[in-house]
């Protein structure tokens, strides 16, 4: 037995029958040693056989599969494993083994010709790599069928060693492309031996949409022989609506689509999205055991890959050209470390890829080289566990831009090993099954090469708190759903299979009742233990109105407002552009944050209060800008609202002729005085040159004043009606719900959902208050004890140039800068 011995394998042998794993390789793989002729096992270290090997042993399974040789004699004995060998197959007994044989020749056109030149290419939904061989097809159904057969001959082995009556029907569990026909046929066999099993499949590559799956000859064959399991599964809810969507439209099944479930020869078929996962907590060891060797003080960013077509590794080299050309501020600063390992090299596609690349590597280089700098370090080959975790480690990025990926499991793993403080940003393609899920991560269309530079320089530049708090979420995600959980997750499944199964009838007449919300934020609210309610206020829950003053906000607003601010789990802040004395005023509610000029001032609800430092020169700079604006353009009714570190030039009640000219006098003051002009309702805000922002002041407030502990499932929700607000909503994406509050179609907005009122603002909060009425009223103030611990301890990183008039906005320095920490007083 192995050292291994995880929950999920504990868990599904309390009861369960035992497991039947059927894939195109062994979780080993045989190799014959020169001296003296004996085979000999060569383990596997990968997260998949980590998992699930420990799950076959323990319930006395079986593994078949193909050894990785071909053996001249078929009958000759699979060794034991090495008595020093400490991975989990090594419990794994030959007598537990069904090896499969095959001719190499009719082998060789199953497994290159059909699974990698035909399957690979067009599950990767690029058609035109894959080739259509009739030859190929028939070595395909040649070999699934012995892969069948053989699986047959395990299930009798089984049905020998427990008995007629002995414990429930085994799991069968065939994997991948290579194995889509086999399920059927172990099905047919199985029932005429009268040997009860369950069936599943997995895929571990994308299942593409009708319009590229329809293309393959054969394709209902395929369909068919997966439908033979009870349960299929692939990565991610829309490869199970790709593969929902071929069976009716191929086969013309019924099918469910809500409840993902398929009808075919009065069998229902369960299709579930079950996201693999990495070994977390194994990584996290490496990581924190690996000794560094990245001996650089440049920023790196880290590209991990088999060297294949579907990584995108030509198009990643090109976006980091276009970011050395793009923001040459980077040069001698920044390294790309791409390691590609060596795949398929016998296939001439694969080799062209690697001439391609190294062409490539050579001009960027070529081109960018300094004395003391080349920008990309290559390294074509395989790296060990423990570099490859230091790798990890110490990336400042990593780029995982695949074109089309099943899931990427690089992505996972490097999050896995994110350790140091502050931690790095992860870059993913919206492609990969990874990018479906990891939504903090940066998200980089990889076909969209200026794009793809932009967010290479965000990453690169983006503050520390803000990596800090996306890090915390995606490791935690990782964390709780790593490779166990995945395992546990297939067996949970497989015994609801009955119940599930029944529904098909039931459910697909059911007319949809919910509303909008429902939609959008139950789901992504969830079981959620907290929430952080971050609200502006002109325009979002107040409506706009033609002074300042006047803009009250309305009373139904403010009750549930007050109702939500007792309730323990909800946290609320108000973020607004009004100074915060004026904007906590309008609130009127007591025990929650107030943010004002943007989130330069924050007032906790103890009472305390943060003011971003700002210097001498921009304080009188702000004296003389208002002194300008109200000499120069304070006319036909047009005023400057003067708030303290800022002032807001409206011209609501200027006649609509003059405005364009009057706001254009305006815009050209504020720059002049080296302020940022930004458009609001009727009004200019002239914004200070510092990297802060209402984005930066919500990571702020999440992070401090709340207090929240981040182990705990916390949902944002942000909304807001203006360009300001489109920062935090940037700060924000892929962590948060966020609405953007507009009349009509937007078409520049990082917003997830648009409301068209403030009216729709207060049903939303109505919604909230329903989803967590149930819970307890805030007992004491502890949290906001723990809120100013947090506050306390953390250091601001934030510092103030006054920029010459013509240069971009100062960036904050990445390391602690003590001499210019914000101010927090009581
Ligand atoms: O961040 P917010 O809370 O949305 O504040 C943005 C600005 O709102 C105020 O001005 C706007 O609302 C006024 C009242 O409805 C309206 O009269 C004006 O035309 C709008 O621009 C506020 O006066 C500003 O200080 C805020 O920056």
């Amino acid at each position: 037995m192995s050292g291994t011995d995880s929950s999920a394998s504990r868990s599904a042998c309390n009861s369960k029958g035992s497991m039947i794993v059927v894939s195109n390789r062994l979780p080993f793989i045989l190799k014959r040693n020169d001296k003296t002729g004996d085979l000999e096992r060569k383990a596997s270290a990968g997260g998949l056989v980590t998992a699930v090997a420990p799950v076959v042993i323990r319930g006395g399974g079986i593994w078949v599969g193909w050894p990785g040789i071909h053996l001249d004699d078929p009958n000759e004995k699979i060794p034991e494993s090495n008595p020093n060998d400490k991975t989990p197959t090594a419990g794994l007994l030959s007598e537990k083994i069904v090896p499969i044989h095959a001719e190499p020749k009719l082998f060789d056109s199953y497994y290159n010709g059909c699974c990698n030149g035909t399957f690979w290419p067009l599950f990767h939904s690029m058609p035109d790599r894959a080739t259509f061989i009739a030859d190929h097809w028939k070595a395909y159904i040649k070999c699934n069928e012995e892969f069948a057969e053989k699986t047959v001959h395990a299930l009798h082995l089984l049905k020998q060693q427990k008995g007629k009556n002995g414990s429930s029907p085994p799991i069968v569990w065939v994997h991948d492309y290579h194995l889509m026909l086999a399920a059927n046929w172990i099905r047919q066999r199985a029932e005429e031996d009268d040997i009860k099993c369950k069936l599943a499949f997995f895929l571990h590559i994308p299942f593409p949409p009708w319009d590229i799956f329809r293309l393959f000859p054969w394709s209902d064959e395929v369909l068919q022989g997966i439908l033979g399991c009870d349960m299929v599964g692939f990565h991610i809810t829309d490869y199970c609506l790709n593969f929902i969507d071929c069976c009716q439209r191929n086969l013309g099944c019924r099918v469910d689509r809500k409840n993902l479930l398929v009808e075919l020869g009065g069998r229902t078929i369960c299709v579930r999205p079950l996201p693999i996962g990495v070994p977390f907590d194994r990584f996290v060891q490496l990581a924190q055991n690996a000794k560094p060797v990245l001996s650089t003080n440049q920023q790196v960013i880290l590209g991990v890959d088999r060297l294949d077509y579907t990584k995108g590794l030509v198009h990643r080299l090109k976006a980091f050209e276009r970011l050395l050309e793009k923001y040459p501020e980077h040069i001698e600063k920044v390294m790309l470390l791409q390691i590609s390992v060596p795949s398929r090299t016998d296939v001439k596609e694969y080799q062209d890829l690697k001439e391609e690349m190294d062409q490539l590597v050579g001009r960027i280089n070529g081109r960018f080289t300094t004395p003391n700098w080349s920008p990309i370090r290559y390294i074509y080959g395989c790296v060990g566990q423990d570099e490859l975790a230091a790798f990890y480690r110490d990336a400042a990025v990593a780029l995982v831009t695949p074109l089309r990926d099943g899931m990427n499991l690089v992505a996972k793993e490097f999050v896995a090993c994110q350790i140091n403080k502050p931690p790095g940003v992860l870059i993913v393609s919206p492609f990969a099954g990874a990018g479906e899920m990891m939504h903090e991560a940066l998200i980089c269309n990889p076909y969209e090469l200026d794009d793809a530079a932009e967010v290479i320089h965000r990453a690169l530049i983006m503050p520390e708190d803000e990596r800090t708090v996306r890090m915390n979420h995606l490791r935690r995600r990782e964390q709780l759903n790593d490779v166990d959980s995945w395992m546990k997750a297939f067996l949970k499944a497989m015994d609801s299979l009955e119940e599930e199964a029944d529904d098909i009838g039931a459910t697909s007449m059911q007319p949809v009742t919910i509303d909008d919300f429902d939609e959008y934020l139950s789901k992504y609210i969830g079981y959620t233990q907290k929430l952080a309610l971050l609200l502006d206020y002109d325009g979002t829950l107040a409506p706009i109105a033609p002074h300042p003053d006047l803009a009250t906000l309305p009373l139904e607003t403010k009750h549930t407002l007050q109702r939500l601010s007792n309730m323990s789990d909800v946290y609320i802040a108000i973020i607004s552009g009004r100074n915060v004395d004026n904007v906590k005023n309008m609130v009127g509610i007591e025990g929650i944050t107030y943010a004002g000029n943007h989130g330069l001032e924050i007032l906790h609800p103890d009472g305390s209060k943060f003011v971003h430092p700002m210097p001498m020169e921009l304080q009188d700079a702000v004296v003389d800008l208002l002194k300008a604006l109200q000499e120069q353009v304070c006319k036909d009714g047009a005023w400057v609202e003067n708030k303290g570190a800022l002032l807001t030039f409206h011209y609501r009640e200027t006649p609509v002729a003059k405005r364009a000219a009057l706001a254009e006098q305006a815009r050209k003051l504020i720059t002049e005085a080296g302020f940022t002009p930004a458009p609001a309702h009727c009004a200019l805000e002239a914004r200070p040159p510092v990297e802060w922002d209402k984005g930066r002041a919500s990571i702020y407030i999440l992070r401090t004043a709340f207090g929240l502990d981040w182990s705990e499932r916390i949902r944002i929700i942000y909304a807001g009606d203006d360009v300001t607000d489109e920062d935090a909503m940037l700060a924000l994406k892929g962590m948060a719900a966020t609405f953007r509050i507009a009349s009509s179609h937007i078409t520049k907005t990082s917003a997830e959902r648009r409301l068209s009122s403030t009216d729709s603002v207060l049903a939303m909060l109505k919604w909230v208050e329903r989803h967590f009425s149930r819970r307890k009223p805030r007992a004491n103030s502890l949290t906001y004890k723990n809120a100013r611990k947090a506050r306390d301890t953390i250091q601001m990183h934030m510092s103030y140039q006054m920029p010459a008039k013509t240069s971009p906005r100062h960036t904050p320095p990445l390391t602690p800068d003590k001499t210019s920490s914000g101010s927090e007083s009581s």
